[in-house]
Order: structure tokens, then C-alpha cells, then sequence
């Protein structure tokens, strides 16, 4: 295999702190959190896989009320600075969903985050789990982190489980709500209209096997795309005909990762995202084309922009033939769940 490739930044060993702890009056907790990769061509809001590349939290609590907010690395100049902080708001939903005696506390929190914001790498995913999982940390020290709680509120925040499980649980996951509802969204305006909390035993994930022959590779671009803007443009509904093909590429998808690479081309076509997204993310949408032309088989990684490549290394040869100069082309590896450190 030959793509062009750049170092990703090492990640600190786990259970290193971020950053010395400043906070008053309580210990630091920290979390390793993973980027991962959604849809995978034709599992879009179902499969989802974890990668080697990690963003580190780390939180204490001070007497008194407020944030203090410190960011290096993806999002230093963009990611706000107060409440609305995507890992803050969530720490505070997990002390009040844990019975914290005061979720409005005092919050320090040093973040370094390698995953690249609105590019389809699951950052919000990220911040979300790493979120639950400090709160987890605080509110009850010491005990591990029950995965099937935070997947579940993951999910209601995020409003489908395809990144947070295996933000979650790592590897490769199938994930899925309970009955005809598509999306969190639904099971809550299905409930009662209100914003009720979706019970753990909703929320549903089985591991899958990666073939170990299997290597991902991502094309990161400058391009950003919020996943609001990507899930904007899908249709109501699809031609019957694409849904058939999409049912088997999807299936094929599920075996061919775990044991038959060889199909991995047939196994990521997808009809039911992809091409509505296009015009959203043209530089991607024209690697893709390069890279499947080549023999590689390469997807949109989530809503966009990155395009992610999965392919065994005699398919990974032909991204050789693509003109990849407009992206940061990164071998990562797969990745592990989150790690709780409090
Ligand atoms: N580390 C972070 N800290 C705080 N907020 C974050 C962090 N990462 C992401 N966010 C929030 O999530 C937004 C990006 O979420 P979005 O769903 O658009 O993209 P994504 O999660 O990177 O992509 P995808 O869902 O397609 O994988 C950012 O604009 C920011 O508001
Ligand atoms: N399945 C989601 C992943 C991004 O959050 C989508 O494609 O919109």
C-alpha cells in the first residue's frame, strides 16, 4: 500500500492527565474519547466503526458556579467557551440525569482534541461521549462507566447511534432503536411530544468482527460540513428499486467486514445518502469516484467531508492512483471505547 500519509499527532499514554489538575475541591477526572466513522457507504444511521485517533477531556470542580474553558489542538479558535460547550452542557445533562446534588457546579475543563470538527470523524459524537463519561466520573468516582447508560442519552442527544456506540464500545458496531422509529427524535416526539429520556433498554448495538486484513485510511479535506446541513438536503423517500440495492450492499457490508473482504467494493455502494450529499462536499464526492475507479473501496465517512477507504492492502495500493493532494491523507488504525479515568 502506498497512499501518501501523514503522522497523526501520538496520542499521551492512558491515564495521563491532560493538563495538571487546577480545579479546587475535588480530583481531576479525565477521558479518552475516539473519532469514528459512520454510515460506511450503505449503513447510514445503523454502522459505525471506531479509529485510532482520540480526543483528551479533562475536568474538575471548583466551588462556586461557572466554566473555565481551556482548548488546544482541533477547534483552539472556533469551539466556544462558556455553557453551550458541547462536553460541558453534556457533563451538566449526566450530573442531572445521575442525581448529582448540584449539576450547576463550578466546572475546569482542559480539553486537546485531535478530531477534526464537521468533517464526518464524529466529533460531536466525541464531545458528547466524553461528556457522559466525566460526569459519569464525578457523580459516581471510582465505579465503571455503565456503556448501555451512555449510549442510550448519547443517543438521545445526538439523535442516532451510529457514532456514539462505537465511540462507546469500540471496534465496529451495528446499532439500532427499538421498534419502527428511525431516529431518537422520533421516540421522543412518539412518546409523548416531550423531551423524555429514551430508556437504556432502547437503544440496541452488537459488536462485529473486523477481518484483520482490513485497514481504514481517511482523507481529512478543508471543507466543513455540519451534520444538520448533510441530513437537510435527504429525501422523504427513495425509489424501490435503489432501496433493494441498498438492503443487499448493506448486508454484504456486515459479512464482508467480518470475513470476505474480497467484496468490500460491492459491499460500501450506497443509495441512500451519498448521492444527495454530493453537491454538499464536490472535492469529496470526486475522490470517491477516483479511489473506486482505482479498485479502492471508499465512502463518505458520516456526513462528510473526510472520505474514509476500507480495504485490504493489495485494494488500499490503488489510492496510488488518486489525486489525493487536496487532503490530509492519514493511516490510522481501529480504535478502542472510551477510557474513563476518575
Ligand atoms: N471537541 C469538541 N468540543 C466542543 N464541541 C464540539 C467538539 N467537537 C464537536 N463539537 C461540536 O459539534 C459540532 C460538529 O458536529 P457535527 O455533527 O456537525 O460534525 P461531526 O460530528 O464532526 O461529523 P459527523 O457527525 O458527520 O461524524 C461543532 O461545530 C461543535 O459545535
Ligand atoms: N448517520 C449520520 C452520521 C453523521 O452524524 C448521518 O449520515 O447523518
Amino acid at each position: 500500500m502506498s497512499p501518501e500519509t501523514a503522522p497523526m499527532d501520538a496520542p499521551s499514554q492512558a491515564g495521563s492527565p491532560v493538563v495538571p489538575g487546577r480545579g479546587t475541591g475535588s480530583h481531576e477526572v479525565t477521558v479518552r474519547v475516539p473519532a469514528t466513522s459512520a454510515n460506511l457507504g450503505p449503513g447510514y444511521d445503523c454502522l459505525g466503526l471506531c479509529l485510532d485517533l482520540w480526543d483528551e477531556v479533562s475536568v474538575s470542580v471548583f466551588d462556586g458556579r461557572g466554566v473555565e474553558i481551556d482548548v488546544t489542538g482541533e477547534g483552539e479558535h472556533t469551539i466556544a467557551r462558556d455553557e453551550s460547550h458541547l462536553v460541558i452542557a453534556t457533563i451538566r445533562r449526566a450530573l442531572a440525569d445521575l442525581g448529582h446534588p448540584d449539576p450547576r457546579c463550578g466546572l475546569m475543563l482542559h480539553a486537546h482534541n485531535r478530531i477534526a470538527q464537521s468533517r464526518g470523524l464524529g466529533s460531536s459524537a466525541a464531545a458528547i461521549v466524553a461528556g457522559l463519561a466525566l460526569g459519569w466520573g464525578i457523580a459516581r468516582p471510582g465505579q465503571p462507566l455503565d456503556r448501555d447508560w451512555a449510549l442510550a442519552v448519547a443517543t438521545q442527544i445526538e439523535g442516532h447511534p451510529d457514532n456514539a456506540a462505537p465511540a462507546i464500545f469500540g471496534g465496529a458496531q451495528l446499532s439500532w432503536l427499538d421498534g419502527d422509529s428511525a431516529s431518537a427524535a422520533d421516540v421522543i416526539s412518539h412518546a409523548s411530544g416531550a423531551r423524555e429520556s429514551i430508556s437504556v433498554s432502547a437503544v440496541h448495538h452488537v459488536d462485529l468482527e473486523i477481518d484483520p486484513r482490513i485497514h481504514p485510511v481517511v482523507f481529512v479535506p478543508q471543507r466543513r460540513v455540519p451534520t444538520s446541513a448533510a441530513r437537510a438536503v435527504m429525501p422523504h423517500s427513495v425509489p424501490h428499486d435503489d432501496a433493494v440495492r441498498q438492503v443487499l450492499s448493506a448486508c454484504l457490508l456486515v459479512t464482508s467486514l467480518s470475513h470476505h473482504p474480497e467484496h468490500l467494493m460491492a459491499a460500501t455502494q450506497d443509495w441512500l445518502h451519498q448521492p444527495f450529499r454530493r453537491d454538499l462536499m464536490p472535492e469529496s464526492a470526486d475522490l470517491i469516484d477516483q479511489l473506486r475507479a482505482c479498485g479502492v473501496p471508499a465512502v463518505i465517512s458520516g456526513a462528510g467531508s473526510t472520505v474514509l477507504a476500507l480495504g485490504t492492502t493489495d485494494q488500499l495500493a490503488g489510492v496510488a492512483g488518486a489525486d489525493t493532494r487536496d487532503f490530509a491523507v492519514h493511516q490510522v488504525g481501529f480504535g478502542a471505547g472510551v477510557q474513563l479515568h476518575a
